[in-house]
């Protein structure tokens, strides 16, 4: 069955493609760009509305095994679907961790019984995130890991890290690093005037830059990819900058989230728990920085960190309540709202963010609208207002500080192989 994308703005990154054209999609992949004839082909149409390459979401967790009460692969798959995102990487902070390569085809398999949103496995770098000695990476990079992370924790040891490093190279494995050294974290909250004022241990910006720093310099000696995660401070933004443009590593990127270029620490006021994840949120100069980077492409990546909740595990004291907020559904709507509409980034920019070059990180082939390129196709419209409900989520999660938030950007298709897995 042939189907043809009728009439939408095609935003291509990869091809600087930004008009109004249609795609032909032939046994889930595209065959044609341009002009094309629907007779007798299953039509969507998408008039008026942006035509984009699914966005891929290097961040992601999706709690399954061992947390299915917070997320499930298919609860995850669904909520990505919704927000329009066609592929993710989901880390290995399960129980057990995927630190080994049964856990990998245990999460392929569940992958496989969701809505075909792809799931790519993250391997553990340490066996059982223990931070004493190197999981199997090379095994679990047969059974089809994208990337090694320690997400939730630092490899503590820089010797354990760089040997690590070392290890992912020659399988041209990136590595996702969780920036944060324990020894100068543990508080709730962003550590400044607002933790003072409100009465709360604070969390200091040194505590990611530190290891940021670390992890650069091991990067540049050992030539592997490093993607930094979840990026929070001007001072994170200084040093990437420093390592790209003084030191030239082109093994180095970056990736923020839509929390951290919207919203700062004043907002903790109400020790609302939905508002606490790690790094936490930051200063309103902070948030100027990230804007500044990601126009800049100091900031290559914009991924959720999606970290549900159960409710009864945040609807605690905030110093009790676990870290993460929810970002599936919410992610391409705030990113547009407070990248695109106020003109710091070009649909192309904003595009290439969420789903080019996320794909280039881990070499997938999707992310772009080109002939022979896989069907990973969302259709949204950008046009008409609408106000944040957790209530409608599906993920398990509902753990967001955006809720009741007016924002712009809704996803009505999402195709994954030119098959159709959500539709509003
Ligand atoms: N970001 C968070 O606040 N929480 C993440 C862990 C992590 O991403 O570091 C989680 O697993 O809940
Ligand atoms: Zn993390
Ligand atoms: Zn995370």
């Amino acid at each position: 069955m042939k189907t043809c994308i009728k009439g939408g703005l095609v935003i291509n990154p990869s091809t600087k493609m930004e008009e109004i054209a249609d795609i032909l999609i032939e046994d889930g992949v595209i065959t044609a760009i341009g002009n094309v004839d629907e007779e007798g082909m299953n039509v969507i149409h998408a008039e008026g509305k942006w035509v984009v390459p699914g966005l891929i979401d290097l961040h992601v967790h999706l709690r399954e095994p061992g947390f299915e009460h917070k997320e499930t692969i298919e609860t995850g798959c669904n909520a990505a679907a919704k927000g329009g995102v066609t592929t993710m990487c989901c880390m290995p902070n399960t129980n057990p961790v995927i630190d080994n390569e049964c856990v990998v085809e245990y999460i392929n398999t569940m992958a496989k019984r969701a809505n075909g949103v792809k799931v790519l496995p993250v391997g553990a770098i340490t066996k059982g995130l223990e931070g004493e000695s190197l999981a199997n990476i090379g095994k679990m990079k047969e059974h089809g890991i994208c990337a090694i992370s320690e997400d939730g924790k630092t490899v503590a040891d820089a010797g354990l890290m760089k040997k690590g490093m070392s290890y992912a190279k020659p399988f041209d494995l990136p590595i996702f690093s969780h920036t944060e050294d324990r020894n100068l974290s543990g508080g709730a909250m962003n550590a400044g005037v607002n933790a003072q004022i409100f009465g709360i241990k604070g969390i200091g910006r040194d505590a990611e830059e530190v290891i940021v720093a670390r992890d650069i310099i091991l990067a540049r000696t050992t030539g592997a990819k490093l993607h930094l995660s979840h990026m929070s401070t001007k001072g994170s933004i200084d040093l990437i900058e420093m390592g790209k443009k003084v030191w030239g590593m082109n093994n180095l990127t970056a990736e923020t989230a839509p929390h951290y270029f919207i919203l700062d620490d004043s907002i903790l006021g109400d020790y609302d728990a939905n508002k606490k994840m790690s790094p936490p949120l930051r200063t309103s100069e902070d948030v100027e920085a990230m804007k500044r980077a990601l126009k800049e492409g100091i900031i290559d990546v914009i991924a959720t960190d999606h970290a549900p909740h159960h409710y009864d595990e945040k609807n605690v004291e905030l110093e009790k309540a676990p870290f993460g907020i929810v970002g599936l559904e919410t992610s391409f709507a705030l990113s547009y709202t407070h990248l695109v509409r106020t003109g710091i980034l070009t649909p192309l920019e904003l595009i290439e963010k969420m789903s080019y070059k996320p794909a280039q990180i881990i070499n997938h082939p999707a992310g772009r609208l080109e002939v022979g390129a896989p069907a990973d196709i969302a259709i949204i419209e950008v046009d008409t207002p609408y106000v944040i409900d957790s209530s409608t989520f599906v993920s398990k999660g509902k753990n967001t500080p955006f809720n009741g938030m007016e924002v712009y950007g809704d996803v009505e298709v999402t195709l994954v192989d030119g098959k159709i897995v959500y539709q509003k």
